[in-house]
């Protein structure tokens, strides 16, 4: 597999090592021993997830505060654009972005550790999406950070993405911080 560190360093795009052939392909979306010289040796997943969701969808900016989830995400049907802030107090990035393009034609997973706001959106006529968490869900802990927030300036690809209630209703990035220095 090809891992590539993003602009943020500890947040990585991985290739894994497609098998195709006449019926078609095989990949190891997850091996312990290999993925713990690329995650870090104390990475412990204990949750999976499948959301599925239809063209324009735009999911986030979500991270748990006393618990935060790392998560290792991949798209299994359409296309969709992934992106993780850096919310962790102590670094270089903080308050930065990165994004990646994942398909079920690319394969590729994102790596977001702990710590990070996450989001995606969905670029294709639906998507499907799957990924492993180092935390239980916990929505006493969880928090909601606006997409299109001004400071953030996240470049989503579209404009006017469907988005859930909880995060029409999701806080900004200064009224985070403000929260994050009481
Ligand atoms: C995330 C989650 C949701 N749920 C339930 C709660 C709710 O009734 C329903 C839909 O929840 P949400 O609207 O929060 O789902 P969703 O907007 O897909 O939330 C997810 O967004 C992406 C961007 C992430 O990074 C995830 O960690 C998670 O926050 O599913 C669980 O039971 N377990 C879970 O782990």
């Amino acid at each position: 597999m090809k891992v590539t560190n993003t602009k943020i360093p500890d947040v990585k795009l991985i290739e894994p090592k497609v098998f195709s052939d006449e019926r078609g392909f095989f990949l190891e979306t997850f091996q312990a021993e290999r993925y713990k010289n690329v995650l870090g040796e104390d990475v412990y997943f204990v949750q999976d997830n499948h959301s599925f969701s239809i063209k324009g969808v735009l999911r986030g900016l979500h991270m748990q505060e006393k618990n935060p989830q790392g998560k290792l995400v991949r798209v299994v049907a359409g296309s969709i654009l992934d992106v993780a802030v850096d919310l962790r107090p102590d670094s270089n990035w903080f308050g930065q972005w990165v994004s990646a393009e994942l398909s079920e034609m690319n394969k590729k997973q994102f790596w977001i550790p702990p710590g990070f706001a996450h989001g995606f959106v969905v670029l294709s006529e639906s998507a499907g999406f799957e990924y492993k968490c180092t935390d239980y869900y916990n929505p006493s802990d969880e928090i909601a950070i606006r997409w299109d927030d001004l400071d953030l300036d996240i470049n989503w690809l579209i404009s006017n993405p469907v988005v859930s209630e909880k995060d029409m209703n999701a806080i900004t990035f200064k009224e985070y911080l403000r929260s994050v220095l009481k």
